[in-house]
């Protein structure tokens, strides 16, 4: 078996350098070269499928460890496909990323129309800071046309492969083969059970938001059915509300937790705030970031080159290589974002001398969860003090809701954003959804799910799904939604550990030598066990609950209880309504 580890190895390695070096420098050649690299790696991963297909009877197999890897080397995925569709499903998939990553926007600019706008930094920037109704309805509308558009008759194909690779996996429907890593039979149950439990919660938020809005932009700007417009909640997808702190804030003039300016005014640079990350992982006896890291890593947009800006980190497979790729931005959401990437380098490092099988999350939520987890103690007030990054702190009661505000702002707007990305594309792929109607059941769910509506009506030569990176990177989108559930269990469990009496959203763990070998040990298993057992020595639980996110808000429910007193909690809604009848 050590034979094959080395094997798949290698293997990885150098389609995971192929990967980098396309992504981090965008040419035809670069390109050529990954599809290239990529055909390779699916035909030796389909070699080395076929051959353990011959061993079919593992499952009697006496050592679990070995009985476990063959299992999860029984499914291929897409490289089941044979060779020409295989091509085909590789080049729809490149084409798709292609589209969207180079798609650009002319905007209405003072008079003259400006072109050439992208979505990174230019139109992000716009949606963050503009207040302006009717430019952020055309950059939001704009952005859709050149992004998503060109990509809806390319994923009919892309589910019409996808759903074949399924079966030859000996699964029904993509959504199946999807599903698999997670080991979970009911898996889909328990997430609609996880979101039932946050409901109630996230549409007393949606409610006081709301009001805000209304308040801000006028009664005649809102919809009549309860929902927000997505246009002004501060980002393309309306996945996370930050950027309208300012309209929502409960204390407005308390001091800004936002604290960009003062990062700026320190001169802090990229390099800077990957070093305060790392400081925070090495204070809990974690793994220190090794050489490689800190040289072969991208961590500011080249001026030179062009190279995909969304934030990623990179394991090299060869237990030395670790990077991140990301166009850092001097600001607070980027230095969470560099806590969320640096969260996932940490995981590689602790799980590199399992077999290649085992490098994994315990489930992919658990990969997601881990920068986002140190991220929750490094954003409180205090610990921001305590960096020198906001000054004359004392807690107080409006300092506290100004906090909560921003934390929800965060991760309450996000869950049924994370729950409908993959809603959406299982019920496509199994079929619930019909083809034709995809914009239809994306905007369905964006009401139903999110009480989101589209400013300008749609139809079905519009592909708003596809204006979100995840659906033409065919990126699986789940872990994230289990991911803002399960960060908030193990911040509860290390809290408890680290600051046993002090209310969970005022808890750091900066510097807990114990909590960091409790976490420590789980990220080290990689996905050597199922997860619930992973899960068990992180929490004592082997279930996902959605307590510990409850209780963390608590002085925000109360809060928002009061504000709301004069508003209808909920929307209703009719897709009809907003859907062009073609
Ligand atoms: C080689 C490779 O691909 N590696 C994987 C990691 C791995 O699989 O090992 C990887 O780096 N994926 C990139 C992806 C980037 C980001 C993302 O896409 N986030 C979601 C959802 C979200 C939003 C807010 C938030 O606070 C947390 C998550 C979005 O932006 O919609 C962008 C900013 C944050 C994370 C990531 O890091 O997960
Ligand atoms: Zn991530």
């Amino acid at each position: 078996m050590n034979k094959l580890n080395d094997v798949l190895e290698k293997l990885n390695t150098a389609q995971v350098n192929a990967s980098w070096i396309f992504n981090t420098n965008i040419t035809n050649y670069n390109e050529e070269q990954l599809l290239k690299e990529t055909s390779k790696y699916n035909k030796e991963q389909k070699a080395i499928w076929q051959e353990i297909q011959k061993f079919s009877n593992y499952k009697q197999y006496q050592d679990p460890a070995l009985r476990r890897q063959l299992e999860k080397l029984s499914v291929l995925g897409i490289a089941a496909l044979d060779s020409n569709e295989s091509q085909k499903f590789i080049n729809i998939s490149t084409e798709m990323e292609r589209i969207y990553s180079s798609a650009s926007v002319c905007l209405p600019r003072n008079g003259s129309l400006k072109c050439g706008l992208e979505l990174e930094p230019d139109l992000s920037n716009i949606m963050a800071t503009s207040r302006d109704y009717n430019l952020l309805r055309e950059t939001w509308l704009r952005w859709r046309d050149s992004a998503g558009r060109p990509i809806r008759n390319l994923y009919l194909e892309y589910i019409r492969l996808g759903n074949k690779a399924a079966i030859k996996n000996g699964f029904k429907t993509l959504d199946d083969l999807w599903l698999f890593p997670w080991e979970t039979p009911d898996f889909k149950q328990q997430i609609e059970q996880l979101w039932q439990e946050v409901m109630p919660y996230y549409q007393k938020f949606h409610a006081y938001v709301r009001m805000k809005l209304r308040k801000f932009y006028g009664a005649e700007r809102m919809p009549n059915d309860g929902t927000i417009p997505a246009h002004i909640l501060g980002n393309m997808w309306a996945q996370s509300w930050t950027n309208i702190f300012d309209v929502v804030a409960p204390y407005p003039g308390k001091k800004s937790l936002d604290v960009s300016e003062t990062m700026r005014a320190q001169n802090y640079t990229a390099l800077r705030m990957v070093q305060l990350s790392d400081k925070f992982f090495t204070d809990l006896g974690l793994i220190p970031m090794p050489g490689p890291f800190w040289r072969e890593s991208m961590i500011n947009k080249p001026t030179d080159r062009k190279v995909v800006c969304h934030a990623s980190a990179w394991d090299f497979y060869n237990r030395k290589d670790f990077r991140i790729k990301m166009c850092t931005n001097v600001n607070m959401e980027d230095l969470i974002t560099v806590h969320h990437e640096m969260g996932h380098i940490q995981y590689y490092l602790q799980y590199k001398n399992q077999p290649v099988t085992f490098r994994e999350g315990a489930n992919p939520g658990f990969h997601e969860a881990i920068g986002d987890l140190l991220a929750l103690s490094v954003s409180t007030p205090k610990h921001l003090s305590k960096i020198n990054l906001l000054s004359d702190y004392e807690e107080d009661h409006e300092l506290t809701l100004n906090h909560q505000m921003q934390m929800a702002l965060q991760k309450v707007s996000f869950l049924p954003f994370g729950y409908l990305m993959d809603a959406w594309r299982w019920d496509l792929f199994s079929g619930k959804a019909s083809k034709n109607e995809m914009n239809r059941h994306w905007w369905m769910y964006r009401l139903k799910l999110q009480g989101v509506s589209p400013p300008v009506k749609r139809n079905e030569t519009d592909f708003d799904a596809g204006a979100k990176f995840h659906v033409p990177a065919s990126v699986e989108y789940i872990r994230y939604f289990v991911s803002f559930i399960i960060q908030f269990q193990f911040h509860k469990s290390l809290c408890d550990i680290a600051q046993p009496n002090v209310p969970l959203h005022q808890c750091d763990i900066d510097g807990n030598q114990e909590a960091g070998q409790r976490l420590a040990k789980a990220l080290a298993l990689g996905s050597s066990q199922e997860w619930p057992k992973t899960m068990e020595m992180m929490t004592g639980s082997r279930n996902m609950s959605a307590k510990p996110l409850i209780e963390y808000f608590n002085p925000l429910w109360k809060y928002i209880d009061e504000q709301i007193k004069n508003e209808n909690v909920g929307w209703n809604f009719n897709v009809n309504q907003y859907m062009e009848n073609n």
